[in-house]
């Protein structure tokens, strides 16, 4: 896109809910959280066929909609490049969810997710997975792409776990086969990174992702007490 009014068009916006907008206010919330800190993790949202990233490197809680990158969604390239900037390394990954359906994926390095996987790690190699069951916010996680409803009280909730690499977009291949050996995950760990966490939309990215994060800490401090995980 040559035309700069229209570039800037994509990114201004009054509603509290555009994209460019909401990936700002989201990264603001998560940092107080401690997901997106020292700018690591990060949100990106699909709005059309258009997908919203934002840059590398940048304290993620003070982004503004202008340093947006948007790019189209199947030609994968960029109709939105800020100058000044790279977009994130997590693009790549954000795109596998949403080659999967997904409209916003989140990026965390919440100490409970690289917690959780180095409390598998007696499980480590390429089947490592965090399971665990009867615990209440499961049922904030759907059961699976294509199927309706919620995890129940006495599902097993599985994410799988991948090795971490020396560069985020390196993480693109385990990460889209562990996409296709869990097809009902909606999340993924990376070993002693943190987490990626998808949803049909912005909302239930969000709400999905609590409710795991809620869940990693739970079983941090269930570990810490001696207590299992499932119930066999
Ligand atoms: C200190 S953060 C290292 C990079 C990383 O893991 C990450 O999630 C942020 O990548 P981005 O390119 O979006 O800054
Ligand atoms: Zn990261």
């Amino acid at each position: 896109m040559s035309n700069s009014a229209e570039s800037e068009a994509l990114v201004r916006s009054d509603d509290p809910e555009h994209p460019a907008n909401h990936i700002c206010t989201l990264c603001a919330k998560f940092y107080n959280l401690g997901w997106v800190t020292g700018t690591g993790g990060g949100t990106s949202i699909r709005h059309g066929d258009k997908i919203y990233i934002a840059p590398s490197g940048v304290q993620k809680e003070l982004m503004k909609p202008t340093d947006m990158f948007v790019m189209d969604f199947e030609s994968r390239e960029y109709v939105r490049k800020p100058q000044m900037h790279k977009p994130s390394a997590c693009t790549p990954l954000f795109y596998a969810a949403f080659k999967r359906g997904a409209g916003c994926c989140i990026h965390t390095h919440s100490q409970w997710a690289v917690l959780v996987t180095l409390l598998v790690e007696r499980d480590f190699g390429p089947d490592a997975c965090f399971e665990i069951e009867q615990i209440e916010q499961i049922k904030g996680i759907p059961k699976g792409r294509g199927k309706v409803g919620n995890l129940g009280y006495y599902d097993r909730l599985r994410i799988p776990i991948i090795d971490n690499t020396a560069h985020e977009e390196d993480l693109t291949e385990s990460l889209e086969a562990a996409m296709e050996k869990y097809p009902d995950a909606y999340a993924v760990l990376v070993r002693r990174h943190g987490i990626y966490v998808w949803g049909d939309n912005v909302h239930k990215a969000k709400t999905q992702c609590e409710s795991i994060d809620y869940i990693l800490q739970l079983a941090v401090e269930m570990k810490k007490l001696g207590l299992p995980w499932c119930a066999k």
